[in-house]
């Protein structure tokens, strides 16, 4: 399997805390939960600003652009209070349905043009998103601003890429100008930086234009760009917007798509966990309707199933964080600027927490007489401490729209050769700073003439939403 797993398994032998010094620069990597919660919770006054990232952060500009990227401080907590404010627990509720709605649309997305499942996943995520935020409508295939967030999720993987940069180790070289022979990588820079600048400008105008011509849509950015005495904020005036809702638009779509691919290849390598997913919801939800938002509590299957979706396959598999000031933990100096990072898929895939961790198994959180319930790893697949996702609500009703609708509707299935005998996908996976399945194929195919009509409904419902 590709990404940071074998290499996981080789840092769990070594031990919980391992430190090294590479690159001109201190790693401190955090295997154990112990550690994650000692650091990055208890001490979280500490632990909670970024790593300097000279290309990612300073040249590609994600530091103005994205709140992973911020230091701790003012400009942080303004951010993270905007996006609270829109996604909190409560709040969250008011978007449940658009959510509803993009997943009705990807049902039918799916009906029409199956083989084309993961654009689809991506189109219905993307498509919510900038409604809510921007109050965009996407088109339903080729929309370019979801082109856009997906251009700026390879550059900002080649940006953060460990030891691909000199100017990572060498700050200095930042006062190379651009056109110096051999600075390839200023003008690298330049174009990527040009892209993460306008994916979080080329939305905002669009709001500021259609509040000044009177044509906005409510969303999250036209509620917050009027200021007190009435004045639509200029770029300047709204910096900290911009790059809230922008975060939100580059931020909370890989991740979701990743979780809601994941959750396709593992429904068809395993036929028997997606009947037992089935049978729950038909049993609570009946065959007549899709199930909705109030049948979660009744659904405890698919809540494990969500779960064991982001421990097998951590979405962020490397958390990292940062120190402003020396810190010493169990004996060892841990120097202010270090990277620390806490090895999420380690700590998913321990055995000593998670008996056969390489099997996909929902069932290992219910417990049994002879084996008891493993840790819930739900939240910490977020994150940690005072950094943690603010997206966790929103994400998690994403979550349980795509994939109980999708069962109820569909059955996904491995595609078939020329001889008919099944072809599996295999579980395997790209890991970059976020960690999704390498691209794969299967069938989807409606469960009954029934489901079709069921879904047909559901698209016309959502298509004044
Ligand atoms: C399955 C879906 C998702 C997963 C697994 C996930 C996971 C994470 C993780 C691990 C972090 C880093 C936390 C840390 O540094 O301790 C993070 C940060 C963040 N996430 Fe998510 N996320 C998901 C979806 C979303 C969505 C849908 C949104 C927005 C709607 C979102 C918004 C953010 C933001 C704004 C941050 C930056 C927080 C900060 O640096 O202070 N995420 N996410």
């Amino acid at each position: 399997m590709d990404g940071p797993g074998d290499k996981a398994n080789e840092l769990n032998h070594i031990g919980p805390v391992i430190y090294f010094h590479v690159f001109g620069r201190e790693f401190v990597v955090l295997n154990t939960l112990k550690a994650a919660f000692d650091l990055f919770e208890k001490r979280s006054g500490v632990y909670s600003t970024k790593p300097r990232l000279v290309m990612a952060g300073e040249l590609v500009a994600r530091a103005q652009t994205s709140i992973l990227f911020l230091s701790y401080g003012a400009r942080l907590k303004e951010c993270r209070r905007l996006v609270h404010s829109w996604v909190n627990k409560h709040a969250v509720s008011a978007s449940w349905p658009a959510q509803e709605a993009g997943s009705y649309k990807l049902l039918g997305a799916l009906l029409d043009d199956p083989e084309g499942f993961s654009e689809h996943i991506r189109t219905q995520a993307g498509s919510v998103i900038l409604k809510l935020t921007y109050g965009i409508e996407c088109k339903p295939v080729n929309d370019p601003h979801i082109a856009m967030a997906e251009q700026l999720s390879k550059i900002t993987a080649q940006a953060t890429q460990p030891g691909r940069w000199l100017c990572d180790s060498f700050p200095s070289l930042v006062h190379v100008p651009a056109w110096f022979p051999g600075a390839e990588f200023r003008r690298w820079a330049e174009q990527a930086r040009k892209i993460s600048t306008e994916l979080v400008h080329i939305p905002f105008e669009i709001v500021r234009t259609s509040i000044l011509n009177g044509t906005a849509t409510p969303s999250w950015t036209a509620n917050e760009i009027v200021d007190e005495k009435g004045h639509v904020k200029s770029a300047e005036e709204a910096r900290d917007l911009i790059t809230a809702a922008g975060t939100m638009y580059s931020g909370g779509i890989d991740t979701t798509v990743g979780a809601v691919r994941t959750f396709f290849l593992m429904m068809a390598r395993h036929p028997e966990i997606q009947r037992k997913a089935q049978a729950e919801i038909d049993s609570v939800v009946g065959h007549e309707r899709l199930p909705d938002i109030n049948d979660r509590d009744s659904l405890p299957y698919i809540s494990q199933l969500i779960t064991e979706v982001l421990r097998f396959n951590p979405i962020a598999p490397i958390v990292p964080h940062s120190l402003d000031e020396d810190d010493v933990y169990e004996g060892h100096l841990i120097p202010k600027g270090a990277w620390v990072m806490v090895n999420l898929w380690a700590i998913l895939h321990d055995p000593n927490t998670y008996r056969d961790p390489e099997e996909f198994r929902p069932e290992r959180f219910e417990g049994t007489k002879e084996y008891p319930a493993e840790p819930d790893c739900t939240q910490i697949s977020f994150g940690f401490g005072r950094r943690s996702c603010p997206g966790y609500h929103f994400a998690m009703s994403t979550l349980f729209y795509n994939f109980t609708h999708v069962l109820s509707a569909f059955n996904i299935e491995p595609i078939k050769d020329a001889e008919g005998k099944p072809q599996i996908p295999p579980p395997e996976f790209v890991a970059g700073h976020l960690r999704a399945p390498r691209p794969f194929k299967c069938a989807v195919v409606p469960r009954s003439l029934e489901k079709v009509k069921l879904v047909r409904q559901a698209v016309v419902a959502a298509s004044g939403i």
